[in-house]
């Protein structure tokens, strides 16, 4: 019936690499003409988790994947889209054995798209292989024997990328793609302060990390300034799939087997153990983007401030330490792990807002934004899921704590940065006279606190105990420990 050529298709998504890429392996093994393809599609450009600097990064990756791709003669087909009339088009040139991928644990709009994609496959007699992703299983039940398995996955051979001679589709033949799709335009801003994409961007963070700046990363993790240099600052590079967790976990192991201190290796091999964790939690029950897990808190309801949250954005919150960490988020797409907490806990807690109305504004800021991460953490942050302890973080005390140069905040809110110390974490303390002594005004040169913080600490923590006996929050702890809780619960912070 047909003369057109027979190709596979890898569809590309959070797997933006070459190197340990089950997807492109198994095309790859097929020995058939492969087309690498990655779709900017409408329901994720369109998308209100999503913004420009998380596409910017995509594009950067895809570059960089170009770049390694051109002793082949080929590269990334990258058009912009929807997923089937993508396939479509291709279509119209070539007849389509199999579609190669990634699982993916992403939102509701992605996972309705891979549920109309299948009968789409099954329509167009497509093979579609989903390979699994960093050991997330997709239709347990359990999570019985669950961390074992991810730990053998994570023993396995690396997976090399070793196509045959003109496997992979040629130029020529992906201009004639081109001529028919809208193509996308990789250009990204040259004067971009975010980590840049990309696999090669990557293994210099990696390899910077592993060599030396790991040796304080437990010491500085919580703090908001050292944390990110001693931090890896691979979340958005294992995010978007520029590295494999397997490939980070095997070079972090050898590093430990060979290190004599293995308290920080030790930390961030458990972390890693986390990320998967978390996303396997998501993919077992993925309602979590928009409901409490435990369906007891369903019935907590909180009166919304736009007035509150939009100053929670801002950065005008009058709470330093959270004004400095939200102004950092937006300005660099990261802060660290206690920061994003402390910034959740201080908007569904002293705010008294609903996580879900933070987890947009968040997840657009957030350059590494993992929605298996995302959304678990911020209903765990907000107090939502029965099972994990209650923690109402105090920002004037993280600062003292964590920052107690005020280094960060300094950089952050600069209209404090000629108070001294005691005062620039905690402002609204200065009298008349302190303040004309710096001229400064409070109210004027930085917003007097939104609320008051200890009454409504008090209030939060009051209705989130009480309800951690409700008869609903209880049956439901049960059965979110049933379902999403491994046998031996410390086997996740295990450091050797
Ligand atoms: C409300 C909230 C939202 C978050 N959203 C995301 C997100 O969208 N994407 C994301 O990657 N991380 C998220 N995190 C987890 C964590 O804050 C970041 O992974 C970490 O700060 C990234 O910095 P790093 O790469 O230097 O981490 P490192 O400390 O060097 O850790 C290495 C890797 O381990 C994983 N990891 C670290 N901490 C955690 C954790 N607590 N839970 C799960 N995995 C972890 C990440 O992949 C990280 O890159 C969130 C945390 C909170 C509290």
């Amino acid at each position: 019936m047909t003369d057109k050529p027979n190709i596979n298709v890898v569809w590309l998504k959070r797997d933006l690499r070459l190197q340990d890429n089950e997807a492109i392996t198994n095309a790859l093994y097929t020995g058939k003409p492969t087309l690498l393809l990655y779709v900017f599609e409408h329901i994720l450009l369109n998308d209100n988790h999503y913004s420009e600097r998380h596409f910017n990064f995509i594009k950067e990756s895809i570059n960089d994947l170009n770049k390694q791709l051109e002793p082949y003669n080929t590269k990334v087909l990258s058009v912009t889209s929807d997923i089937q009339t993508a396939f479509n088009l291709i279509q119209e040139f070539y007849k389509i054995d199999a579609i190669f991928s990634h699982v993916e644990t992403g939102i509701l709009v992605t996972y309705n798209r891979d549920k109309e994609f299948t009968r789409y496959c099954r329509n167009n007699f497509i093979r579609w292989n989903q390979s699994k992703n960093n050991g997330v299983e997709r239709g347990l039940t359990n999570r019985d024997n669950w961390l074992e398995q991810w730990e053998d996955y994570m023993s396995q051979p690396l997976l090399e990328f070793n196509p045959e001679e003109n496997q992979l589709l040629h130029l020529n033949a992906i201009t004639k793609l081109e001529s028919v799709l809208t193509v996308t335009d990789l250009d990204t801003p040259k004067d971009s302060i975010f980590q840049k994409g990309g696999s090669s961007t990557a293994w210099k963070y990696a390899s910077s990390f592993f060599e030396n700046r790991h040796k304080d990363y437990m010491f500085n993790i919580s703090k908001p300034e050292a944390s990110r240099t001693s931090c890896s600052r691979l979340s958005p590079y294992i995010a978007w799939g520029n590295v494999s967790i397997r490939q980070i976990f095997q070079k972090a192991q050898n590093l430990k087997e060979q290190s004599n201190d293995k308290r920080h290796i030790g930390g961030f091999l458990s972390r890693l153990r986390w990320q998967a964790h978390f996303i396997q939690k998501f993919e077992m029950e993925h309602t979590m983007e928009n409901e409490s897990v435990n369906k007891g808190y369903q019935k907590l309801k909180k009166s919304i401030s736009l007035k509150y949250q939009q100053a929670w954005k801002e950065g005008q919150t009058g709470f330093p330490l959270v004004d400095a960490s939200m102004r950092c988020l937006v300005e660099t797409g990261y802060v660290n792990f206690r920061m994003r907490a402390m910034l959740v806990s201080f908007f569904t807690h002293i705010l008294w807002q609903p996580w879900q109305n933070a987890s947009e504004h968040l997840s657009q800021q957030f350059l590494d934004f993992e929605p298996g991460i995302h959304f678990p953490q911020l209903q765990m942050q907000a107090g939502e899921t029965g099972i994990n302890n209650l923690r109402i973080y105090n920002p004037t005390l993280n600062g003292l704590k964590h920052d107690p140069d005020a280094e960060f905040i300094k950089k952050w809110v600069p209209e404090l940065a000629h108070l001294d110390v005691p005062f620039i974490h905690e402002p609204y303390l200065m009298t008349e006279l302190e303040q004309g002594l710096y001229n400064f005004k409070l109210g004027e040169d930085y917003p007097e606190p939104i609320v008051d913080i200890k009454e409504n600490r008090k209030r939060a923590s009051d209705i989130l105990w009480n309800m951690k006996n409700d008869p609903e929050v209880v049956k439901e702890s049960f059965r979110i420990l049933k379902r999403h809780t491994l046998q031996d619960r410390n086997s996740l912070l295990r450091h050797n």
